[in-house]
C-alpha cells in the first residue's frame, strides 16, 4: 500500500479523512461534511464551477466524485427559493447524489443567494468530504488505472478508521456496474410539471434519474412533463403525451432490462422520442447495439463534440462512464449523429426511419454551455410537426 499524506496540516473542521482505492493507493488528508464511511466508484471532473450542480445530478449516485479545480466551495450553497416553474436553478434534484466528495481547497462562501458552507451542505445531507489533498496528482492516478472502486472515511482527529478495516469495506463491497441505480433515484410516483404558459404539447419522461436543468429546458420551450417511475409501463408513457424523454441516470444500463425493453416499445410506437446520456445508451441497446465501459469516462463542461452530419462542432457537458460502440450500430437502426472529437466515441444518434434522437453529452449544459440547447428545438419541432398539442 502506498500512502500519501500532506505533512502537518491543520484541518480547521477537527475531521481527518482516509481514501483507499482498489489498486492499493491510499490517501491521507482533512474531512468535512458527515462523519462515517462510504464506499463508491471514483470518478473526476474537470469542471471549474458548477459544484451544486455537479454534486446533485442523479448520474452520479454511486460515485466519489474529485474535483480537479482547486477551490471549491467559493460561492456557497444556493437558495432553492431561486428557481424556474418550481424548479431550483443551480440544482439537479433536491439532494446531494454522490458517496463522497474529493476536493483541494475548501475556502469560506460569498455569495448573495448563498445560504450555508459546503461543509454544512455535505453535513446535512450525511455525506463525507475529503480537502487538504492534491486532487490533480489524485486524477493522474485515476487517468492511468482507470474509474474504480474505493472507500472514503471521515472520522475525528482524535480517533482513528483503520486501514486494515477500509481495506475489508472496499473488498466486501458489490461492485458500482452490478447495481440498479436508476431504481433507487427515480421518482417512486408520477410528477407533473407545468410551464408558465399554456403548454404546447405534453412530454412523457421515463425518468431513470432526470437532471432538473433537462426539466427546466423542457418547461422553457413550453412543454407539460409528466416524470414516470423508470419502472412504468411503455402504454403509460405514450397514452398520455405527444413525445418521450429518456433520461439521463446513474449506472451501468445494461443493468436495466426491464426498461431496454420499455423503451423499444417506446421507440417502435413511432412518437418523437429524445434520448439523453443513459437515455441514448437505452436506445441504442434496446436497437441491438452495444456498449462498453470508458476507461475513465467523460465528466465536465469542457468536452468538444462534433455533429458528423454538418461538420459543425460544439462544447459540451458531459457525465458518462459508458459509451455505445460505434461498429454495433450497424446492426441497429441508428446511424452516427455527434463525436466525440478527443476518442472519436460515439456522442449522438438518430434513427433512420423513425422520430428518434439521442445525445450521450448534456444539451442542457447543467452545468456548462448552452451551446447546444438547440437539441431541445429540434426536438420541439419534431412534436410538433407530429401533431402535438
Ligand atoms: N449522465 C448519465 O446519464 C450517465 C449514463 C451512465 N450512467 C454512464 O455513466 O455512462
Amino acid at each position: 500500500m502506498h500512502i500519501y499524506t500532506l505533512p502537518h496540516v491543520k484541518c480547521e473542521t477537527g475531521l481527518k479523512s482516509r481514501l483507499l482505492l482498489e489498486n492499493g493507493d491510499a490517501v491521507e488528508g482533512c474531512g468535512f461534511g458527515a462523519k462515517g464511511i462510504s464506499v463508491g466508484e471514483i470518478v473526476f471532473s474537470t469542471s471549474m464551477t458548477g459544484y451544486t450542480e455537479a454534486l446533485t445530478d442523479p448520474s452520479y449516485a454511486g460515485q466519489i466524485l474529485v474535483w480537479t479545480h482547486p477551490m471549491v466551495g467559493c460561492y456557497g450553497v444556493p437558495t432553492k427559493a431561486h428557481n424556474y416553474c418550481g424548479v431550483p436553478l443551480n440544482y439537479e434534484s433536491d439532494k446531494i447524489q454522490v458517496e463522497g466528495f474529493v476536493i483541494s481547497e475548501l475556502p469560506p462562501p460569498n455569495h448573495y443567494l448563498s445560504i450555508y458552507d459546503l461543509n454544512t451542505w455535505l453535513l446535512k445531507n450525511g455525506v463525507p468530504g475529503m480537502y487538504k489533498v492534491d486532487t490533480r496528482a489524485l486524477v493522474k492516478k485515476l487517468r492511468e488505472r482507470g474509474v474504480m472502486m474505493s472507500v472514503l472515511a471521515v472520522f475525528p482527529e482524535d480517533e482513528e478508521v483503520s486501514w486494515d478495516e477500509l481495506e475489508k469495506k472496499l473488498r466486501t463491497a458489490t461492485r458500482y456496474d452490478l447495481i440498479n441505480f436508476a431504481h433507487i433515484v427515480s421518482p417512486k410516483n408520477i410528477v407533473v410539471h407545468e410551464p408558465l404558459t399554456k403548454p404546447v404539447a405534453t412530454i412523457a419522461v421515463l425518468d431513470c434519474g432526470l437532471k432538473y436543468g433537462i426539466l427546466r429546458w423542457l418547461l422553457r420551450y413550453g412543454f407539460k412533463v409528466i416524470r414516470y417511475p423508470c419502472w412504468a409501463k411503455a402504454s403509460e408513457l405514450l397514452d398520455n403525451s405527444n413525445g418521450i424523454v429518456v433520461s439521463n441516470g446513474p449506472g451501468n444500463p445494461a443493468v436495466l432490462v426491464d426498461q431496454i425493453r420499455t423503451v423499444r416499445e417506446i421507440v417502435e410506437s413511432g412518437k418523437p422520442v429524445l434520448g439523453i446520456c443513459l437515455g441514448l445508451q437505452l436506445i441504442s441497446l434496446s436497437l441491438g447495439a452495444k456498449i462498453y465501459k470508458l476507461r475513465y469516462g467523460h465528466r465536465g463542461p469542457n468536452k468538444g463534440v462534433v455533429d458528423v452530419l454538418t461538420g459543425k462542432s460544439y462544447i459540451t457537458t458531459q457525465n458518462h462512464g459508458y459509451a455505445v460502440d460505434h461498429r454495433s450500430l450497424v446492426e441497429s437502426d441508428l446511424i452516427l449523429w455527434f463525436s466525440n472529437i478527443d476518442d472519436k466515441s460515439v456522442e449522438g444518434v438518430i434513427h433512420k426511419k423513425l422520430p428518434v434522437i439521442a445525445t450521450q453529452f448534456h444539451p442542457e449544459g447543467g452545468p456548462g454551455p448552452h451551446d447546444t440547447t438547440w437539441v431541445f428545438e429540434m426536438f420541439k419541432k419534431m412534436v410538433l410537426n407530429h401533431g402535438g398539442s
